[in-house]
């Protein structure tokens, strides 16, 4: 190998593209300013040429798979990160950071997905998790509808993300996996469904306000559902609101294409109290657990409260499938919102609704006279009435 220096010797070994430099290797070049001549060539002695060659292939793989990336066609939901102005963390979720940002003159949040390919997960489980999550993106950037978050864009890698760093000083880069994915959605700054649900417990929401996000989540379910897009992990937590109250769906950590085989669609997927009998119970399922999830939901907006408060994750898993446990339906529940619930939570799958039809029942409430949110006995209590319903 012949060995030159500076300039010379990077463009010799690794291309036009390279950064590769011998004075790159530092330590392994033993002084390399006392052992070059007056030529400016090393004494090949002085040179631990094998640790060389070991950095050199390393480098060379490093730049091939990188120019593998960039040769690979551009898919049409890749979006260029040089153009994503990322701001401050916004919440950290199960398998990364969502971050608050601007693309493209438009409010984004950022989600940066960490599948642990630094050292936890091995080279097969993180393909696979790149794989899904590529036919995920693909899947989600073809929806558009008003309540479900819209995608902006997602890309494999973070190369070109610039994430502010806590520590000025160092390089934010370092911190991030370069192969780490990262989808890019519009942002909502009304929070969560359940934070909303929670900060209206003592007073309830008005019915009016009740059954316009029960519209807004059961349109866009049914929006999904048409697409044969399955969520199956519906719970208060997954929906967000923008400024007006309205109502997204987002996470599409777990969504599915459905299967053509229900066979095909097995495994614990979801949130325990939201989850379907049949999906508890390891059988097959379909859309049909949306429904299900969509009926606590329901039930959970209505109360602003949980549904089995007292009960361990053991206990709701085995009662809701062995003893048919579902939410305890308040007295003053209006009785075409209680029926609509219980359709939806029917143990079996075959008889609850579909979400257009969940949607036609809802629209169907009249929500003009207070839709009958006095209940008929106050004196006997109902346990979401202790204090006048509304803000
Ligand atoms: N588009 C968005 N706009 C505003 N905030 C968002 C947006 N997406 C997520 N967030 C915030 O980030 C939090 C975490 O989101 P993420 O989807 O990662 O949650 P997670 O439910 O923990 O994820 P996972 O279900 O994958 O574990 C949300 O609870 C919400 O507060």
């Amino acid at each position: 190998m012949d060995l030159k220096t500076g300039e010379e010797a990077g463009s010799v070994v690794t291309g036009e593209k390279s950064d590769f430099r011998v004075g790159g290797l530092g330590s392994k070049v033993k002084d390399v300013g006392s052992i070059s001549n007056k030529d400016g060539f090393f004494r090949a002695d002085m040179i631990d040429i094998k640790n060389i060659d070991i950095q050199l292939e390393k480098h060379l793989s490093r730049v091939w798979s990188r120019d593998r990336e960039a040769q690979r066609a551009k898919e049409e939901w890749e979006i260029d990160l040089s153009k994503l102005d990322t701001r401050n963390v916004i919440a950290h979720g199960t398998y990364g950071t969502v971050y608050r940002g601007v693309y493209d003159e438009q409010d984004v949040a950022v989600k940066i997905l960490d599948w642990g390919e630094d050292g936890m997960a091995t080279a097969a489980e993180t393909a696979a998790l790149r794989a899904s999550f590529r036919q995920e993106v693909a899947v989600w950037h073809k929806l558009d509808h008003p309540n479900v978050t819209k995608f902006v864009g997602a890309s494999m890698g973070t190369s070109n993300l610039n994430i502010p760093s806590r520590n000025p000083s160092s390089d934010s880069q370092n911190s991030l996996p370069s192969r780490a994915c990262c989808v890019v959605v519009e942002y909502l700054p009304g929070g969560t469904l359940k934070q909303f649900l929670i900060r209206n417990r003592r007073k309830k929401l008005v019915f009016k306000i009740v059954i316009q996000l029960a519209l807004d989540l059961s349109r866009g379910l049914s929006y999904l559902h048409s697409k044969k897009i399955v969520h199956r992990d519906v719970k208060t937590e997954n929906m967000l609101l923008d400024a007006h109250r309205n109502l997204k769906i987002a996470d599409f950590g777990v969504a599915r294409v459905e299967a053509q085989n229900p066979r095909d669609m097995t495994g614990e997927t979801g949130t325990l109290g939201y989850m379907a009998p049949e999906v508890l119970d390891g059988k097959p399922y379909n859309r049909r657990c949306d429904v299900y999830s969509f009926g606590i939901c329901l039930w959970e907006i209505y109360c602003c409260d949980m549904p089995y408060p007292d009960l361990s994750f053991a206990e709701v898993s085995s009662a809701v499938v062995r003893q048919n446990l579902r939410p305890e339906m308040p007295r003053c529940c209006p009785s075409s919102l209680a029926s609509i619930m219980r359709k939806c939570w029917d143990a079996n799958a075959e008889k609850r609704p579909d979400m257009d039809e969940v949607v036609r029942l809802l629209e169907a409430i009249d929500t003009s006279k207070g839709g009958g949110m006095i209940p008929e006995d106050q004196a006997n209590g109902c346990f979401c009435f202790s204090t006048a319903r509304g803000p």
